[in-house]
């Protein structure tokens, strides 16, 4: 897929002297779902903020389909729909009002069959003529997305955006997303639920305190990273580890009863077959078994505590 948005060496020091993004490269490929994952504070919002223009770079550089941020700003930000975190949607206007005020803000001429097309597939339809402020939280919500959708960008940066929403709503707000996607809009997406990038992302970027430690493929990273457990419940508890199965490093329960073997997803399954075969010289005898694959939070978790 090729690029659409290259940042190069970015980095942001506040006002105040904190250092939020350090030397940050990352390529966003055309077309994809690219989820951005960090603790609280890890610069994420700053990082989107500055690729869409609402905060200046310190130092390095950003195109968004080859127009620099800074020196091409109008044909950049022109290409990006951005859906922020906080609700800052005029209280008094009505849905219909605000959208098409949004689309005509980046100059683009009027089309109401396309705004009513964006409203459509937000169920806002209904909604058009209410004001903004007589809707709950989850419709405000999607009027932040048919806003951000209505100069018909080409990328669209989602920050948070299924914080504080309701599961049916995040169901809707993932249709949505894969339906932009087959759309050929890019997104990025930052989220603090693993299983939102878990279920949505083609990519995952980890950024911890401004720096990104890791991008990688979804379904790559859970294979390289993700690992095994294999759990036995035995039938007798075990006081003493037997010496074949010493070079395995079994974890035991405190009560002895269950044994945990934990291995890289991608072990040759022949271990596997060897261990139960040393199991069963032992004389141990187990009643059940049961295999677990760490999921995307184990990962992250883990990421996060190793930069530390
Ligand atoms: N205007 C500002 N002036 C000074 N520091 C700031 C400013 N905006 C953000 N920061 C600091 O920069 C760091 C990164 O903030 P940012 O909002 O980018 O993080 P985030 O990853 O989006 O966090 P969250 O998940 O909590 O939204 C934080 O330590 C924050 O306090």
């Amino acid at each position: 897929m090729p690029t659409i948005i290259t940042i190069s060496n970015l980095s942001k020091t506040y006002g105040s002297g904190f250092r939020a993004l350090r030397d940050v490269n990352l390529e966003i490929r055309r077309g994809e779902i690219f989820a951005l994952l960090g603790p609280n504070g890890a610069g994420k919002t700053t990082l989107i903020s500055t690729v869409c223009g609402i905060a200046n770079p310190s130092e390095g550089k950003v195109t968004v389909a080859g127009h620099d941020i800074l020196t091409d700003y109008r044909a950049a930000r022109a290409m990006i729909g951005l859906v922020p975190q906080e609700l800052t949607t005029d209280a008094f206007e009505t849905v219909w009002a605000t959208v098409s005020f949004s689309r005509g803000l980046f100059g683009r001429p009027k089309n109401p069959a396309y705004v009513e097309k964006v409203l459509k597939s937000l169920s806002l339809w209904a909604k058009k003529d209410n004001k903004i402020m007589t809707l709950s939280g989850g419709m405000k919500r999607r009027v932040l997305i048919a806003k951000a959708l209505a100069h018909e960008p080409e990328i669209l940066f989602l920050d948070e955006p299924t914080a504080g929403v309701d599961v049916e709503l995040r169901r809707d707000m993932w249709n949505l997303v894969r339906e932009l996607q087959s759309n050929g809009v890019t997104i990025i997406l930052t989220t603090h639920y693993i299983e939102e990038a878990e279920e949505m992302a083609d990519r995952i970027g980890v950024i911890n305190r401004g720096e990104i430690v890791l991008v990688e493929e979804k379904r790559e990273l859970m294979r390289k990273l993700g690992q095994k457990k294999l759990t036995l419940q035995l039938e007798h508890p075990l006081v003493e580890m037997p010496a074949q199965l010493k070079p395995y490093g079994l974890a035991r329960s405190a009560d002895g009863g269950e044994l945990t073997y934990t291995y890289d997803a991608h072990d040759e399954p022949g271990r596997i077959i060897a261990l139960l075969r040393h199991v069963d010289e032992a004389g141990v005898r187990f009643k059940d078994l049961q295999t677990t694959q760490s999921s995307l939070e184990d990962i992250f978790v883990s990421l996060v505590r190793e930069a530390k």
